[in-house]
């Protein structure tokens, strides 16, 4: 059974549409969905948790009808999104008893460890917690659940960098085990590339891209060459583009392999891994290029 199964989920609301978005995540996954501001990343997370309900397609999490099952659903699923709120008066300690007495899964000793590697205090009023502090009280509390399914919005918005390591790290622990999984989207692709099995790009509405990461590293490359007699007029599709300065040639290419230096056939100086940030950029401007053509 999959962690989640989205298949051709549409929603439309006035101004944006989310269209023909199809995702899929194994237990023992990671998966990195990447976008840029507006892009839809929220909508699909709301759309996954029952907090919309799609226009067409089909949405199952854990195996269960999202949004008909999600009473059942949401009994194994941690979810949090920068929108949530603790309560103000009371302190984490309340919270932490409050979330134990209505989930059966609440790892009690984990919490404790969690809150001495979040450097938190059981015993602080909510209101008190910086604003990291409580993005972080909040992961806590969705994390000592032990749910099989995480599902996190932007969970490092507004954290330093020693915080989103700490967190990163947290993650990787939970998927020790093989039956969970988690979806967290992000704007950090430093945060996704370190952590994802699988990423899933989206823009204006759209998955541009879903992979396994390996997959993506290894199939873009930046080559450089040197032309004296001018630019050929190269129509290989995997030549996603071309700068062009004098005779130098830089050309980003999303499918490198033996095969294509072979149909390129023009002496290469350089070839470059791309780090995920640069893929996520050339997929997404080459996506609307093709779009706009
Ligand atoms: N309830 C709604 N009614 C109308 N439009 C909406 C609604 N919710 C979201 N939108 C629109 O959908 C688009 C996508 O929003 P969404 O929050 O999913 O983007 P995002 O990728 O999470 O962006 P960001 O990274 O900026 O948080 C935006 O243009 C937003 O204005």
């Amino acid at each position: 059974m999959k962690a989640i199964e989205m298949t051709g989920v549409r929603k439309a609301f006035r101004f944006f549409t989310l269209e023909d978005v199809s995702l899929a995540l194994e237990p023992g996954q990671i998966m990195g969905l990447v976008g840029p501001n507006g892009a839809g990343k929220s909508t699909t997370i709301r759309l996954l948790m029952g907090l919309l309900s799609p226009d067409a397609g089909s949405i199952r999490l854990l195996g269960h009808d999202m949004p008909r099952d999600q009473a059942a659903a949401k009994a194994d699923v941690g979810f949090v999104s920068d929108d949530m709120k603790l309560l103000p008066q009371a302190t984490l300690a309340w919270h932490m008893d409050f979330v134990a007495s209505v989930y059966p899964g609440w790892d009690a000793a984990y919490a404790a460890t969690l809150l001495k590697r979040f450097g938190l205090h059981a015993g602080q009023a909510a209101k008190s917690l910086s604003s990291g502090e409580q993005a972080k009280a909040l992961l806590l509390l969705a994390l000592a659940r032990r749910p099989r399914l995480l599902v996190l919005d932007e969970p490092t918005a507004g954290m330093d960098p020693v915080a989103r390591q700490e967190l990163m790290t947290e993650f990787m622990d939970v998927l020790r085990d093989d039956e969970r999984a988690i979806l967290f989207s992000s704007h950090n692709t430093l945060d996704v590339e370190r952590i994802s099995d699988r990423l899933s790009f989206i823009d204006r509405g759209r998955v541009v891209a879903s992979d396994d990461k390996e997959d993506f590293l290894e199939r873009w490359r930046t080559l450089r060459l040197r032309l004296p007699d001018g630019v050929p007029a190269w129509t290989l599709p995997e030549i996603v583009q071309r700068d062009i300065d004098g005779p130098n040639v830089t050309l980003t290419v999303d499918g490198f392999n033996d095969d294509f230096l072979a149909r390129l056939g023009a002496p290469v100086q350089e070839v470059h891994r791309m780090s995920l940030e640069e893929v996520f950029v050339a997929t997404v401007m080459h996506s609307r290029e093709v779009h706009a053509s």
